[in-house]
Formats: structure tokens, sequence, C-alpha cells
């Protein structure tokens, strides 16, 4: 991204932000409630439109860019609105969906991979259960298998431990740090590093919009000694956001 800038209601919330992520990083947005940092991952991705600047997508604009296989997003809420009942394992199995050709069935590495995916989450015995019974946390985790069952090369994600219990954290960290071994780059937006920590190569923290701090992160410390952390607690009134906005637009 260079000079990015969002306007939401007609007030700036993000002000000219400058942020290249290199393969392999794994970056840690952090800063306080409202500074911007949901708003700078969708944008990012193109899910926020920009009102001045560009971002670009492994050198392409959102509009252009045609192999969202590539990427692995996690919103930071799954919504199960519609009235349509989906089980665990077939929104788990909607994360290959970039993967498929038009029309094309679901092939055995589709089935493998969001078994995979399930296993990663502590969620296999679960397969076949109805999301909307499950809690935040887990459904937290719904979405983290998702994005891991589309192996993308880069993983996307919006405070992906919210709500989340400490051994499904360390349960993600484990499953993380491999991914991470292989090269995989992950971008991650968090109040609470806990077990990914260790992980964290690049910390970019934001106030008011704007990166206040980008470089690495300091050690054991966690992100409430980083500048600009005044985090008081994690969007319980916000409206969820779909998990179906984000799609492949070829
Ligand atoms: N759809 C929207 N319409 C208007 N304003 C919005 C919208 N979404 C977010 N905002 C505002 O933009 C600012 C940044 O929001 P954002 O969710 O990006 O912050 P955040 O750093 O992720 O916060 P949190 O830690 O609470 O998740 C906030 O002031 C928020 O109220």
């Amino acid at each position: 991204m260079r000079g990015g800038q969002v306007s939401l209601d007609r007030r700036p919330v993000l002000r000219g932000i400058d942020l290249t992520v290199r393969s392999g990083e794994v970056v840690a947005v952090l800063g306080a409630n409202g500074s911007g940092k949901s708003t700078l991952v969708r944008a990012l991705l193109g899910l926020t439109p920009l009102s001045g600047g560009s971002t670009l997508l492994y050198g392409a604009p959102p509009a252009r860019f045609r192999d969202w296989w590539r990427i692995g997003y996690v919103p930071q809420r799954l919504s199960v609105g519609g009235g349509v009942p989906s089980t665990i394992r077939e929104v788990v199995a909607s994360g290959r969906i970039a993967r498929q050709r038009r029309l094309r069935p679901t092939s055995a590495a589709d089935t493998a991979a969001t078994t995979r995916a399930l296993e990663a989450v502590g969620l296999a015995d679960r397969a076949g259960d109805p999301v909307q019974a499950l809690s935040g946390g887990q459904q937290q985790r719904v979405l983290i298998a998702r994005a891991l069952a589309g192996e993308p090369d880069t993983f996307v994600m919006d405070e992906p431990t919210a709500g989340v219990d400490a051994a499904s954290q360390q349960l993600l960290a484990d499953t993380l740090a491999g991914l991470v071994a292989q090269g995989r780059t992950v971008v991650l937006v968090a109040h609470e590093l806990g077990p990914l920590e260790p992980l964290i190569t690049r910390a970019v923290v934001l106030r008011d919009g704007c990166v206040c701090h980008d470089g690495p992160p300091p050690h054991a410390v966690g992100a409430h000694a980083l500048p600009g952390h005044d985090h008081v607690h994690p969007h319980a009134e916000e409206p969820p956001a779909s998990p179906l906005e984000w799609r492949p637009t070829s």
C-alpha cells in the first residue's frame, strides 16, 4: 500500500499508510481500539475502497487480481444469518472455492485439505455440526480452518485469537509456525499476541489511522507494551462481518 487513505462516513480512518509486506514475513498489526487496524487489512485486500493512494496484491490492483487462492482471509466475525444452515465442514470446505475451476467437482485434494484444516483447529470430530450452534471462539476457529483449507501463500487474519481458548490458540500458533517455516506470509491483527508472539517478525502499530511504529516487535513484552496500545476490549457490540462478502472476482 502506498499513501493509503480511507474515509468512512466522511471521517478519515486511514490517513496515508505506506506498508509493504514481503514474502515470509509475519506482521502483527497492533494499536488501540478504533485506530484503524481492521480497516487497514480490509483496504490492503481491496475489501474497503481507498479514497487515496493505492494497494497492490502480488503486483496487481485488487480489481484486476485473479489469484485469490493465494490469500486466506480470516475476518473478525462469522455471520450465520440468512437462515441457511451450514455444517462446520461446509464452511471450511468453502475455503477451497478460489482454487476450484468452475463446475469442477470436489476432488480428493479438496477433501483432504478440508480434513487437515479441521484437524488443525481441533474441530474434526464436530465437522457435521451446524456452525450456528458454536460459540464465538469456536466460530473463529472455523474461519481459521476455512483459510487453512485454501492452502494460500498469505494469511490475513483479523484477530484470529479473539475469544479463542488457550489450548486452541496454542494449536493455531503451532500450525502457523509450520506454515511460516514453509515460507508462508502472515499479516494478523491482534490485541493479545499470546502464543503467537514468538512467530512475529515485525510489528506495525497504528494510531489514529497512521503508522506510529514499524519494526521488530519488542520481545517478551506482549502487545500491551507497544506504543499506541490502549485497547480495552474486543468488539462485543459490533455487527458481524459476513464470511461470504469475500469472493474471488474472476
Ligand atoms: N463501516 C463503518 N462506518 C463508519 N465508521 C466506521 C466503519 N467501520 C469502522 N469505522 C470507524 O473507523 C475507525 C477504525 O475502525 P477499525 O475497526 O478499523 O479499528 P480497529 O483498530 O480495528 O479497532 P478495534 O480494535 O476496536 O477492532 C473507528 O473509529 C470506527 O468507528
